[in-house]
């Protein structure tokens, strides 16, 4: 499907198949230990109506650098048209990380949400769950399920 959009670095799929495309930072910026940031990209999408786009992290800098999104996965509503942001977290409790521009900070994914219409009614239907939830189903430690 066609996306229309204005950037410096156009995200690209890093492999056929892949879900996600590679966004890169449109500006430096150093992350403390514990710090976030609000690191532009430079990208500017516009959806087609019915589809959202989420900004989530990439693992290899999640597990070697303990980045992350702060508020992943972070909506791009298919009405917006300003620039795409990715607020950034560096959870390591010792190391800062750099991040330079052009590098890959996030991935966007794209997908089709339905548009729901919520109706109000006294009684909603009966199903498995019911009202469980919050672990209700236990756990598994130890081998022994809680
Ligand atoms: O990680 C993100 C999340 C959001 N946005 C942009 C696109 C999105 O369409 C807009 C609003 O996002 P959201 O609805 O999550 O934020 P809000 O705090 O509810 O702001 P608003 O009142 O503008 O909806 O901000 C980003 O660039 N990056
Ligand atoms: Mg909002």
């Amino acid at each position: 499907m066609d996306v229309p959009i204005i950037a410096p670095d156009v995200p690209v799929y890093a492999h056929p198949g892949d879900a996600g495309a590679d966004l890169v930072a449109a500006e430096a910026v150093r992350l403390e230990p514990g710090e976030r940031a609000l690191v532009g990209t430079g990208v500017r999408i516009a959806l087609p109506e019915g589809y959202v786009a989420f900004v989530v992290p990439r693992s290899g800098l999640a597990a070697k650098h303990g980045i992350t999104v702060v508020n992943a996965p972070g909506t791009i509503d298919a009405g917006y048209r300003g620039e795409i942001k990715v607020i950034l977290l560096n959870t390591d409790r010792a190391q800062a990380h750099d991040i330079a521009v052009g590098d890959r900070i996030a991935q966007i994914i794209v997908m089709p949400v339905p548009r729901a219409v919520f109706i109000p009614v006294e009684t909603l239907p009966d199903s498995v769950r019911g009202e469980g939830g919050f672990g209700s189903t236990g756990y598994q430690k130890d081998g022994v399920l809680a």
